[in-house]
């Protein structure tokens, strides 16, 4: 099976107005506002390689964080990428920014281009443009914060209207280790998930609890979609994110 490449660590920043669709894949991470992104779609384990130097990958997938600014999307995606957590005081993402990370899900490597948008209003435009090209989506509030909460329907209608219809979603409610602090309940996040019919779970980029089963999760349902045959039994997300949750005794990091 002939693989891809792609390449590691950060990219410099970028400035550029391009859209997020006529730009090519240097498989380098971006910052900032219209930050260079990728050719469209998945790509395919059949098609060469690239000649970039870095890891080796089967199949691609866009993966894109949302919700309000300060729920902790740039720390969850810190997290999961390079497994630490990014304390002290908070940078606010301008723009969008993106990092690459290679999974192994059923001896494919799976890229997952994970897009870090700005949460602050006056960015909302830019990030719009970003939507249509997301394979999956995580959308994420704050525990501690109600108005992060309250504001998860705004976020299903601008989804709705931006995103494709296939879209896999998820709905994280961070900062689950923030106990003392802690406005929204679980069984809050899990209600309103299941009137949308989302597959849901608390995160923390602080502790790490539930951040590599997210984004595995989601890399998991990808891959299954895109090597479906039809008549195979479709990849249940949220079957397999309770059934990952209950083995490890409700939470993992
Ligand atoms: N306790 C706790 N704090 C967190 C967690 N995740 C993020 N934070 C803190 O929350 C603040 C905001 O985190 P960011 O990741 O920058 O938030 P963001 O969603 O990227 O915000 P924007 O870029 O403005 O959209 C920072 O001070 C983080 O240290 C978490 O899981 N637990
Ligand atoms: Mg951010």
């Amino acid at each position: 099976m002939s693989r891809k490449k792609t390449m590691k660590g950060k990219g410099s920043s970028k400035s550029s107005t391009s859209s997020p669709n006529n730009n090519k894949d240097t498989g380098k991470s971006g910052r900032g506002i219209g930050a260079s992104a990728p050719s469209n779609g998945v790509v395919y384990p059949s098609r060469p390689s690239l000649s970039n130097s870095g890891e080796f990958y089967d199949i691609a997938f866009k993966v894109m964080l949302v919700g309000d600014s300060g729920v902790g999307k740039t720390c969850l995606l810190v997290r999961f990428k390079d497994g630490a957590f990014l304390a002290g005081s908070f940078i606010s993402t301008v723009g969008i920014d993106f990092r690459n990370k290679v999974l192994n899900i059923d001896a494919l490597k799976v890229k997952l281009q994970i897009w870090d948008t700005a949460g602050q209003e006056r960015f909302r435009s830019v990030t719009h443009a970003y939507y249509r090209d997301a394979h999956a989506l995580l959308l994420l509030y704050d525990v501690t914060n109600k108005a992060s909460f309250d504001n998860i329907k705004a976020w299903l209608t601008e989804i709705h209207e931006y995103a494709k219809q296939d879209v896999v979603l998820m709905l994280l409610g961070n900062k689950a280790d923030a106990t003392h602090e802690r406005v929204v309940k679980r069984e809050e996040g899990e209600k309103l998930a299941k009137e949308f019919a989302v597959p849901f779970m608390e995160t923390s980029a602080k502790s790490g609890l539930n951040v590599e089963l997210a984004f595995t999760a989601v890399a998991r349902e990808l891959k299954h979609r895109s090597q479906k045959e039809s008549d195979e039994p479709t990849f249940q997300l949220e079957d397999y994110v309770n059934k990952e949750m209950k083995s490890a005794g409700c939470c993992r990091t």
